[in-house]
């Protein structure tokens, strides 16, 4: 931990350009906290820093163009779940904000806290005779909801309760109430028949099942949010034949012919429904962003860092979009995926 805190405090001095005897009184904090007690406490600014330079480092994204705006709420004294609970809700209403998304993480204590869901929002899964209703994702934490005495209704947008560990204590189950959820119904601009799909999504993606990893601690609850890209939504969770599986359905209302690949009615039903997911969550107010313009923000961020003297890392097969992925810079350059720290990292699932 020693050196990893010595390396991390030194990055921050740095980039933040604060004087040698500062850097110095505080080198000599750090190392007696941790040769007295094992451990040392980030400041405020720190651990502000950690979860934004964490967030820079992140190969896998291509939002990281607004890395600075990141919003912190520091929650690292909260103890109980029920007090967790409320953190966790003031995290969903601050983060949703009507809307008008606002990037977020909340930092519980380091020690012993976990928060069992994937996303702090998201739908249930239900295996049924013929066949699962809801987000196949879903239906394992779903099952462990249900064990832990959870009822859900049955539903294909059932969202799923809140579930906080504390040690090894017994998990607590907390249903999220229903004004804090913020949902856009998908229809298209021009298809009529499309809003007769009952299709919906929630606006905020709120990842909670990451550690972040600051100066030798880590962090195992630390759920932190920004805005969809649509095609996260269009060419993922609502295309994918292992997740709602609504191509066929839509090229059939759309008239396609698919029986035939060539015809590429997957490709027609794929990009009319990309174009619904956009089309609904602007005319709803809640932000959102296409894959051609956060192309175009990445692109920005690429050139601010190597102004700042910095290289960008990245991992390309996750930065390239899954929808026409070749008309973006992206699909036609390498990127070097060194893992930096600070960072966002997977962890050992605690069920
Ligand atoms: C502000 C708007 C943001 C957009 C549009 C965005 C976009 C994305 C997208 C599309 C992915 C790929 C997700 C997937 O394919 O499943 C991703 C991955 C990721 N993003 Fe961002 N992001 C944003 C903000 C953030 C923030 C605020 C953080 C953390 C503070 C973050 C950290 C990450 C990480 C760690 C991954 C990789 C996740 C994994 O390995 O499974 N992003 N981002
Ligand atoms: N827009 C977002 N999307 C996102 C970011 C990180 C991780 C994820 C979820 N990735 C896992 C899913 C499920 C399998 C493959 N993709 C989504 C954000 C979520 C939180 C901050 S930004």
């Amino acid at each position: 931990m020693l050196n990893e805190a010595i390396d991390f405090i030194k990055l921050y001095y740095s980039e933040t350009e604060r004087s040698e005897e500062e850097l110095v009184r505080r080198l000599v904090e750090v190392e007696n906290d941790i040769q007295d007690n094992g451990y040392y406490e980030h400041t405020i600014d720190e651990l502000r820093f950690g979860a934004q330079v964490g967030w820079r480092n992140s190969n896998k994204c291509i939002g990281r163009l607004f890395w600075q705006t990141l919003q912190v709420l520091d929650k690292r004294e909260l103890t109980s779940e029920h007090d967790i609970f409320q953190g966790l809700l003031e995290h969903i209403d601050f983060a949703t904000n009507s809307g008008r998304i606002r990037p977020t993480i909340t930092i519980f204590s380091q020690r012993n806290v976990r928060v069992w869901n994937h996303q702090l929002i998201r739908y249930a899964g239900y295996e049924t005779a013929n066949g699962v209703v809801g987000d196949p994702d879903s239906v394992e934490f779903t099952k462990k909801c249900e064990q832990l005495g959870w009822q859900g209704k049955g539903g294909r947008f059932d969202v799923l309760p809140l579930v906080i560990q504390i040690g090894e204590r017994e998990p607590q189950v907390f249903d999220i109430p229903a004004e804090y959820i913020l949902e856009v119904p998908i229809r298209h601009p021009e298809f009529e028949w499309f809003k007769e799909l009952g299709l919906k999504w929630y606006a905020v993606p709120m990842i909670s099942n990451m550690k972040l990893e600051v100066g030798g601690i880590t962090y195992a609850a630390a759920p932190f949010n920004g805005w969809y890209m649509g095609t996260e939504i269009g060419s993922r969770n609502l295309a994918d034949d292992y997740r709602y599986n609504m191509l066929p359905t839509i090229a059939e209302k759309m008239g396609l012919n698919t029986s035939s690949n060539s015809s590429l009615w997957k490709d027609r039903a794929l990009v009319e429904l990309n174009a619904a997911v956009l089309y609904s969550y602007k005319e709803d107010e809640v932000s959102i962003v296409d894959h051609h313009t956060a192309a175009q923000q990445f692109k920005r961020f690429e050139s601010n860092e190597q102004t700042a003297g910095r290289d960008v890392t990245g991992n390309w097969t996750w930065l390239i979009p899954p929808l026409s992925p070749a008309t973006t810079h992206i699909f036609h350059k390498p990127y070097d995926d060194e893992r930096k720290t600070p960072n966002y990292f997977y962890q050992k699932a605690p069920y």
